[in-house]
């Protein structure tokens, strides 16, 4: 039962003067524990949790890890057990129970369930040991995490603003419960990953990238967003699965869907302002090409599988050169795929080309692609050479089979960004060593079983002679007595960085030179010992470091532009990003300034912590 005195001060209208009479009625050896809590919990912080509340918010939780004297006074004490844990020996604990699971989707379910209920042990776990969690938060695991979110839905995480919320979509952003979002990652599940039309299930996708923007870039967890616009389904399997969680009918397109989107956009800047940061991920192709450029000069805002994607494969690109001691110019490219990824990587690589002093023409005229109707050729039958795809399109004579079109055009770079699994055949990568000393080959298609190519496929045939980097991760390759550690080009390298420099310089609008930076960072992170390894890329533990670097970067690159909207210009830029990072630490929860030399009531003393056996 609350007294009066606790009533008093949970209205939090206490004054100075009933706060020192309550102060004494602590004294007093009659107050009940109610009370003490109660006003303990006022002096800490108004509006503080308290009791069981604390325990439950994720980010306030830090299990076993609260002090007595933080768990009396904050009326915690009692609701779970005595033994009192580092936060060392917690993520020990998540290790050995991430360990039981056999599935990945399962590891997958129990990382998410950390996440809701203590949010910096997540996060530590998560930066500390990426290598290994990366895949299970991330690609590939989340592919299959989409595929069965309506199975493992349980909790929610984003917003959910479907087509039926057209005219009120500020309603529902106004419902989201954080005031200070910086940073939105935005899906209509058309393309999730190579799997297609995933509908509300790819929210996957959004929670995934945002998880690696507090990870590998350090922007706080409360300032990011992830959000599934809902307008329906084409995926027949998923309309009539009894487990699918979005709207049950097929996409809305055309101008409802425009009008939808464009709601959207100005909802957002209505509630959390014009440098809110809006990632495009995973929209249909015919989409994404349209809003980035409807978009980027009016809001802030890139698409990742265009731009990040492209910033990726060109860094790695840019790596290669020290490997075969080429130009970048020296090489003839051929893209198997002209969707989003392959556009992207083939525009910003003609800007790599024409940085080494070639023309716009000359640039295109080194990169070849191949669609579903086969080579972009002039004339060929059926057209299909709408937007940038004209760009690349050759006076060339239409052929459709790939191991013909590579046996023709003899290039020394393959790219494969198609979600065609197995595209690059042993016929395919044989050719590739018989033109090239060094073949340079990417599957970039994800998750795993998307991908144009295995690791192993690719050293096996072309005899250990290529120069490798795919989308999903792969393992260790041995071959003719080497081991190989092949990289993987994902957008992971690009996209918390990129974030991490245009929100903390207050960028409005984010042009193609700050993806040229990032992949211009990355390249210069990869190590002789790397790239002797046989990968392109730096080990994807060093993708924190590398974050800070590509920040830093931009961030100069603002202020030298006058881009920057966030003055004064900051002195030491690296300080200046470091004091707005997450710190995943757990931090004292109580004030500094404790009123008592000691906890309200000690009745029991701390045991010492334990080492935990393995
Ligand atoms: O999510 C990933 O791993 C990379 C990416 O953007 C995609 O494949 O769509
Ligand atoms: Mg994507």
């Amino acid at each position: 039962m609350l007294s009066l005195i606790s009533r008093t001060l949970l209205s939090r209208s206490v004054t100075t003067g009933q706060k020192a009479l309550l102060l004494e009625s602590l004294k007093h050896p009659n107050a009940d524990d109610q009370q003490t809590r109660t006003f303990v919990g006022d002096v800490i912080s108004p509006g503080q949790l308290m009791g069981i509340e604390h325990l439950r918010d994720p980010r306030l939780n830090k299990g076993l890890g609260f002090t007595l004297e933080e768990r009396q006074a904050l009326g915690i004490h009692g609701l779970q057990p005595a033994r009192f844990k580092t936060q060392e020996q917690q993520l020990e604990l998540c290790r050995m129970s991430i360990e039981r699971y056999q599935e990945d989707l399962n590891k997958y379910i129990y990382l998410t369930e950390l996440q809701d209920r203590n949010e910096k042990l997540f996060f530590r776990l998560l930066s500390e040991n990426i290598e290994r969690f990366m895949p299970i938060v991330y690609t590939p695991t989340v592919g299959l995490a989409c595929q069965k979110f309506g199975l493992i839905y349980r909790r929610p995480r984003g917003l959910f603003i479907t087509i039926n919320d057209i005219g009120h979509v500020y309603d529902v952003i106004k419902n989201w419960p954080e005031p200070n979002v910086k940073a939105i990652v935005v899906t209509d599940g058309e393309r999730i990953l190579g799997l297609g039309d995933l509908g509300a299930c790819g929210m996957g996708i959004p929670v995934g990238k945002l998880a690696l923007y507090t990870a590998l870039a350090g922007i706080k967890p409360h300032e990011c967003l992830p959000i599934v616009l809902d307008v329906g389904t084409n995926n027949q399997n998923l309309l009539e699965d009894p487990l699918y969680v979005g709207l049950r009918q097929k996409r809305c397109t055309g101008k409802l869907y425009d009008d939808f989107v464009d709601e959207f956009m100005e909802a957002v800047v209505t509630r959390y302002g014009q440098n809110t940061l809006i990632q495009f991920e995973d929209f249909g192709n015919h989409n994404a090409f349209r809003f980035l450029d409807k978009y980027r000069g009016e809001y802030c805002t890139f698409n990742d599988d265009i731009q990040g994607t492209a910033s990726v494969a060109v860094s790695g690109l840019l790596a290669s050169k020290r490997l075969t001691n080429k130009k970048l110019s020296d090489n003839k490219f051929l893209f198997l795929g002209a969707g989003e990824a392959a556009i992207g990587i083939a525009d910003l690589t003609v800007k790599a080309l024409e940085n080494e002093g070639l023309s716009l023409e000359e640039a295109r005229d080194r990169i070849w692609m191949v669609d579903i109707d086969g080579l972009l050729a002039v004339d060929r039958p059926e057209g299909n050479l709408e937007g940038h795809k004209k760009f690349y399109a050759k006076n060339h004579a239409p052929i459709k089979n790939f191991a013909a079109i590579v046996n023709e055009i003899k290039p020394s770079v393959l790219i494969g960004a198609s979600a065609a699994a197995g595209a690059f055949t042993p016929e395919v990568l044989k050719s590739m060593a018989q033109f090239n000393e060094r073949p340079i080959v990417f599957a970039l298609s994800n998750p795993t079983s998307k991908a144009e190519c295995t690791a192993e496929q690719a050293y096996t045939h072309t005899e250990g002679k290529v120069i490798f980097a795919s989308g999903s991760p792969f393992g260790k390759v041995e071959y003719g007595g080497n081991t190989f550690y092949p990289g993987q080009g994902n957008n992971a390298y690009i996209f918390p960085g990129v974030a991490l420099g245009v929100l903390l310089a207050g960028i409005h609008h984010i042009n193609e030179q700050i993806f040229l930076i990032a992949s211009e960072t990355i390249a210069e992170n990869v190590s002789e010992e790397d790239l002797k390894k046989g990968s392109l890329y730096p080990p994807i533990s060093a993708i924190v470091e590398c974050s800070k670097q590509i920040a830093v970067k931009i961030l100069n690159y603002a202020y030298d532009e006058r881009i920057a909207s966030v003055y004064p210009k900051p002195k030491d830029m690296r300080k200046y990003i470091e004091s707005h990072q997450f710190n995943y630490n757990y931090e004292p929860s109580l004030p500094q300034s404790w009123p008592w030399p000691n906890p309200p009531y000690i009745k029991t003393r701390p045991m010492e912590p334990v080492k935990l056996k393995a």
